[in-house]
């Protein structure tokens, strides 16, 4: 099982020997040369623009970097559409989605028992280890939204919950990306493409056909038992915490944890978890305690369980969809080109532009 350290160090460690080369051959692969960087990102706990700048500083050419850094421009993409949006990109985007049977989860990815085992056995410890290869995601989406006709909304809750890099943007647009509800066509995989990027040789299950027949299957009965996804409510111990009105107060949430943030001035530094929001986006103790753990690497932070008007301040935040109803001064989100501005309403109306501004650094 793939361990996250918690410190900063760790996290350098991580980008300084990582391998964006490699990354661009094996990617695909469940034993593919991926960073394991997206719990760090997606807490804010690193940007984007750190990694570029370090990776930058280790000689890599553009061309060296370009598949890594495209792959983090989705994240971007994503981020900006969540920006763009609001609360939009959590209900069928472009279109509904089409052939719908089921709303909830199906039972079988929740027991681990889809047939697939290249499937089951990282679902069979998903909850512990919180986290995924894209494929395996992929695979999972492609199975419950267009083998097994659900809609995406509960299952992406249900992954998001015991995810340690769940993003909301990233989760939910990702979930669309695959029903066609934010895309053009439906992602299908069969057992052929499972077997080739998991390095197995499974035959006979539910998806070993062809893509000519896989969208005309009739829903297979391992996958028509549908559940309701029943989370545990995070326990944060509540505290009203302690703010000196003298000094300015620099806010963090739980997408904005940078220790590099307004590092080394004078201040209180409150991290904000608002239980309206754990209530309707519930996390996994696991990821809470990710968290937790990511905080306590930020001298001085005090962790408040509680909503941020009730605080009665107005603090200073880095902006973010998630802190879109804080009062108080916003700094810019780090993108990787700041002033790249516009509507994007595909990932390569945004990508396109990016990459002609990053070649030209
Ligand atoms: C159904 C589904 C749900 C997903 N839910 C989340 C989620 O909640 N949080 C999350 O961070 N990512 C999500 N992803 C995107 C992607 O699977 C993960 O970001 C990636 O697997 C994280 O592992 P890594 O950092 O080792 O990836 P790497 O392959 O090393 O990628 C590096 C970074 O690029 C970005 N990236 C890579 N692939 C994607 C992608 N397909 N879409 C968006 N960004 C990408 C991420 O920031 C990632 O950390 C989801 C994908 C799918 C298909």
């Amino acid at each position: 099982m793939i361990d996250f350290p918690r410190s900063l160090a760790a996290v350098h460690h991580r980008i300084d020997t990582f391998d964006p080369i490699h990354y661009a051959r094996t990617r695909n692969f469940i034993d593919g040369g991926v960073s394991y960087l997206s719990p760090y990102l997606s807490r804010g706990f690193i940007t984007i623009t750190e990694i570029y700048r370090r990776l930058k500083i280790r000689g890599f050419s553009f061309s060296e970097l370009e598949k890594f850094i495209q792959e983090l421009a989705w994240r971007e993409y994503y981020t900006k559409t969540w920006f763009r949006l609001g609360d939009g990109i959590f209900q069928d985007i472009r279109h509904p989605q089409e052939g719908v049977l089921h709303h909830g989860i199906p039972a079988a990815l929740v027991q681990a028992q889809t047939g697939i085992q290249a499937v089951d056995s990282e679902l069979a410890y998903f909850a512990q280890s919180g986290y995924l290869h894209n494929h395996i995601r992929m695979y999972i989406a492609s199975l419950t939204c267009n083998v097994a006709h659900y809609h995406w909304s509960a299952p992406a809750t249900w992954m998001y919950y015991h995810l340690l890099d769940g993003d909301l943007a990233s989760n939910a647009l990702s979930w669309q990306w695959c029903a066609a509800t934010f895309s053009n066509k439906p992602y299908y995989a069969n057992q052929e493409n499972v077997n080739h990027f998991t390095r197995s040789e499974q035959r006979n299950t539910v998806i070993d056909c062809s893509y000519e027949d896989l969208p005309q299957l009739p829903v297979p009965d391992i996958l028509k038992n549908g559940v309701d996804f029943k989370p545990q409510m995070p326990h944060i111990p509540f505290q009203i915490p302690h703010i000196n009105t003298a000094l300015p107060t620099f806010v963090y949430t739980h997408y904005t944890l940078n220790p590099n943030f307004h590092t080394g001035e004078e201040g209180n530094r409150i991290l904000v978890m608002e239980p309206s929001h754990f209530r309707r986006f519930p996390m996994s103790p696991n990821s809470i305690q990710f968290i937790m753990d990511l905080a306590a690497q930020i001298p001085n932070l005090q962790v408040y369980y509680g909503e941020y008007a009730d605080l009665g301040i107005e603090g200073i935040f880095r902006d973010h969809p998630i802190n879109a109803h804080f009062r108080g001064q916003r700094e810019a989100y780090p993108f990787l080109a700041p002033d790249l501005m516009g509507d994007f309403p595909s990932f390569f109306s945004y990508w396109n532009p990016l990459k002609k501004l990053l070649e030209k650094e």
